[in-house]
């Protein structure tokens, strides 16, 4: 059983416009996974839906004692992304000793030409197949929780050092 907890970001299409007010655009997780006909078992929820600038360590606090609760041991965090790393860093020190994928997406998921369900699809398989850790899946790649970092001006998130 995957346990998939939602926390908002762009791959729930929620951003910030511009002139500093938050958009929603209400896309469902469950809605691409519906849409790729998924035939394993989870359980989706929604533990709550910022932007991720507007994450506060109270926020993470609840995610962790989430998953502390949980009898899961895959776990899938969708996030938005200009903060996913500061929220791995947090889980990861813990040591949880579970197998927790941290994943957003860097266009509206309500767009047509969304990386979401990429991300989603490569970060559910990755959640089945790794040891026991904290990992962000984006771009297509694995990265360690403490060993990440986002390049702005790329888009792309890094290995530090790299
Ligand atoms: N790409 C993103 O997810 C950015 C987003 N607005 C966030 O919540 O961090």
């Amino acid at each position: 059983m995957i346990l998939i907890f939602t926390t908002g970001g762009t791959i729930e299409g929620l951003d910030y416009t511009d002139d500093g007010g938050i958009t929603s655009s209400n896309v469902g997780i469950e809605d691409f996974l519906n849409k790729a006909n998924i035939d394993f078992e989870y359980t989706i929820e929604s533990v709550f839906k910022k932007d991720s600038r507007a994450i506060t360590n109270d926020d993470r606090e609840l995610l962790v004692r989430k998953i502390k609760e949980t009898n899961a041991t895959k776990i899938l965090i969708t996030h938005g992304t200009f903060t996913i790393e500061d929220t791995a860093k947090y889980i990861g020190k813990l040591n949880l000793n579970k197998t927790i994928v941290l994943v957003g997406s860097f266009i509206l998921g309500s767009s047509a030409d969304t990386d979401a369900p990429f991300n989603l699809g490569y970060a559910i398989s990755s959640v089945q197949l790794l040891k026991p850790d904290v990992y962000i899946a984006m771009n297509g790649q694995i990265f360690d929780w403490n060993n990440v970092s986002k390049n702005l001006e790329t888009n792309k998130f890094e290995r530090n050092g790299k």
